[in-house]
């Protein structure tokens, strides 16, 4: 992980200390470089590559988590090690071969974020360097790192990112995101907060885990060793070990779920609603974690929730997170086969930019540009309509994103209802409160915005809108 944000962090727990048995450190850096290297060349998910890498390579306990913080940590703090590396260098990063760039990375990494001693770092960097790109090529990293290590990380950020630099570009390198998506965030959430909420970006998240109504219980999970979560009833939060150890996770009765995803698919069962309550649709359910939960609370009510996504193989796995009741279907939310005016309760949680889940993903910040904002507009606004015309008059809708870029959340909700007049705006922080009393800094409303530095979530934008 990077730089200045992470103090809090790092200081407490800084991976990489001496060790006192001799350990297979190589695989480890080695594990790390190949995710990066997969990330980048062929748009893996560390995320889901790295648990397979390490398996494979039988690395388990502190092995494993050394090789996940130093792939999380290299990719989230690329944009600040690539400023300091282009200091160290007496090449243009760009005619750098991009896998010796990606080992310089994780030199940088270690000897910038943690506390492996800087000779380790760079001797074992070195070493890496000579296995990927050959002898002549380590002795160039042996003399970038070296200069890297001359100076500690508050030394190089007063250098690459000084106080009197243009705010954005001090920000972007300083918290390591792009400046397209710091000059959105702080659209999004004013200047007043934007240095913490780039630095809980860099964050390691917590693991949240829902226990599915009716199939397990959050008391389980707790007996699994599981601590209570703040906002959800259904939430637990596990601070350490692996969710799979949890008899309940292997079975899919419970799963893990980000508790701002379980509490705006909550927010929709519980806004208030005159009339029938029994027929409930997810438009984009895949994969499944907002279906999962409004499937069992579907059944405990009588309703039965119909779950759609346009990927057969992302409907695939809502079947296998829905209970039985649930129908699950492979289908266009934007082109419905079903009558308009068919439903009660609407969720959309519409595909967005995921810029509300970077803690997450280290990888995702580096591969959207800001024109994938602008491309995926026309379908969250088809997705919205269609999800207006399916619900009958009295009926809510839920619209969600994963990310808090004011396109793709306000400025959607209000570009498709100035052209209706038969739909009205609920309060949606006051919904979200009747579910957990002590949740607040949502905003003013009729919007409610979750926000890392604020609630420990990720930042999933909600709107419920009724149809008169
Ligand atoms: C943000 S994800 C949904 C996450 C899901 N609700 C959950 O909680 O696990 C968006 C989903 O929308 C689906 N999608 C994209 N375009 C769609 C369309 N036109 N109709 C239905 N689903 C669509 C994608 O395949 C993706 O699975």
């Amino acid at each position: 992980m990077p730089p200045a944000r992470n103090r809090r962090h790092t200081q407490n727990r800084r991976p990489g200390g001496p060790r006192k048995t001799g350990r297979p450190q190589d695989l480890v850096r080695r594990t790390a470089f190949d995710v990066i290297r997969a990330v980048e060349t062929r748009d893996a998910y560390a995320n889901l590559l790295l648990p397979s890498r390490l398996r494979d390579r039988g690395l388990t306990g502190r092995d494993a988590a050394l090789a996940t913080e130093l792939t999380y940590g290299t990719l989230r703090g690329r944009g600040t090690y690539d400023a300091v590396l282009a200091l160290c260098s007496d090449r243009e990063l760009r005619r750098i071969d991009a896998p010796l760039l990606d080992v310089l990375r994780l030199g940088a990494h270690q000897i910038l974020a943690t506390r492996i001693p800087s000779h380790a770092a760079v001797a074992t960097t070195v070493e890496l360097a000579r296995s990927v790109s050959g002898p002549g090529q380590a002795k160039f990293a042996n003399a970038v790192l070296r200069k890297v290590a001359g100076r500690d990380l508050d030394a190089w950020l007063a250098i690459v990112a000084p106080a009197d630099a243009d705010t954005l570009t001090r920000l972007s390198i300083a918290h390591s995101h792009p400046k397209w998506i710091v000059s959105a965030l702080r659209d999004a959430v004013g200047a007043a907060e934007i240095e913490d909420l780039l630095a809980a970006d860099n964050d390691r998240p917590r693991v949240t885990l829902i226990a599915r109504p009716g199939r397990a219980t959050v008391q389980e999970l707790q007996e699994a060793g599981a601590k209570p979560a703040p906002y959800s009833p259904y939430a637990a939060i596990l601070g350490e070990g692996d969710p799979a150890d949890i008899a309940a996770v292997r079975d899919g009765r419970a799963a893990v779920q980000d508790e701002a995803s379980q509490m705006v698919a909550l927010a929709l069962t519980e806004a208030p609603l005159d009339g029938p309550d029994a027929r409930w649709a997810d438009l984009c359910a895949g994969p499944g974690g907002k279906a999962g939960l409004l499937s069992g609370l579907a059944t405990q009510r009588d309703a039965r929730l119909l779950a759609a996504d346009i990927q057969p193989h992302r409907a695939g796995l809502v079947r296998r997170a829905v209970d039985d009741r649930a129908g699950v279907v492979a289908a266009d939310g934007t082109a419905p086969a079903w009558r308009p005016g068919s439903f009660d309760r609407v969720m959309v949680d519409a595909p967005c930019t995921g810029l509300g889940a970077l803690r997450r993903r280290p990888e995702a910040r580096w591969r959207r540009g800001p024109e994938s904002v602008a491309e995926l507009g026309p379908l969250q606004r088809g997705l919205l309509a269609s999800a207006l015309d399916a619900v009958r008059p009295g009926g809510v809708v839920a619209y969600v994103t994963c990310s808090p870029h004011i396109a793709e959340t306000r400025v959607v909700v209000d570009d498709v209802l100035r052209k209706r007049d038969d739909v009205e705006r609920l309060d949606a922080p006051s919904v979200l409160a009747s579910v957990a009393h002590d949740l607040t800094g949502l905003g003013n409303g009729p919007y409610a915005q979750f926000w890392p530095h604020r609630h420990g979530t990720d930042a999933m934008f909600l709107a419920l809108l009724r149809r008169t």
